[in-house]
C-alpha cells in the first residue's frame, strides 16, 4: 500500500470512485498505524482494554464508552499526526514559534483525549470491579 507514495504516475487530482477513496483512506490508515510510534502504543493499549473488557464481561453499554473512548484518542492521534506533517511540510524543520503553538495546541488535543479515556476506564472498570465484589 505504501508503494502508493512512490507510484510512477502520482495521482494528483481528485478520486474518481468510491472504491478510490475508501483505496486511499485505508492507505493513511496503515501508514499512520506503520509510522507513528503514538499511533501502535494507542492500538495496544487498546488492544488491552478491549481484552480486559472481556474478562470483566462489561455490560454493553460500558462497551459503547470503552469504544467511543479508544475511537476519541485514535482520531486524535490521526489529526495531531496531520497537523505534525503539514506544519513541517509548510516550515521544513526550520525553527518557528507559530509551527511550536500550533504543534503543542494539537498535542493538546492528544492528552485531552487521552485524559477522558482515562477516566472512562477509571469508571467503566472500577464500576466492574465494584460489581464483582
Ligand atoms: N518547526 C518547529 N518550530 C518550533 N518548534 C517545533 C518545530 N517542530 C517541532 N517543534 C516542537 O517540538 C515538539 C515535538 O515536535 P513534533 O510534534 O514534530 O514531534 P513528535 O515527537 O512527533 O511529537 P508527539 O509526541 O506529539 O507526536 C512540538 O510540540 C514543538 O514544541
Amino acid at each position: 500500500m505504501n508503494s502508493d507514495y512512490n507510484a510512477k504516475k502520482p495521482q494528483t487530482t481528485k478520486n474518481k470512485s468510491f472504491y478510490q477513496s475508501v483505496r486511499h483512506a485505508l492507505v493513511g490508515l496503515v501508514t499512520g498505524f506503520k509510522e507513528e510510534l503514538n499511533l501502535q502504543r494507542d492500538l495496544m493499549m487498546a488492544a488491552l482494554a478491549i481484552i480486559l473488557g472481556l474478562i470483566c464481561r462489561l455490560h454493553y453499554i460500558d462497551w459503547l464508552f470503552l469504544i467511543l473512548a479508544i475511537f476519541i484518542v485514535l482520531l486524535a492521534e490521526f489529526w495531531n499526526t496531520v497537523v505534525e506533517h503539514f506544519v513541517d511540510l509548510l516550515v521544513e524543520h526550520q525553527f518557528n514559534p507559530t509551527a511550536k503553538k500550533i504543534k503543542d495546541i494539537s498535542a493538546a488535543s492528544v492528552l485531552l483525549s487521552a485524559v477522558l479515556a482515562l477516566v472512562i476506564g477509571a469508571v467503566v472498570f472500577g464500576h466492574a470491579v465494584l460489581t464483582y465484589l
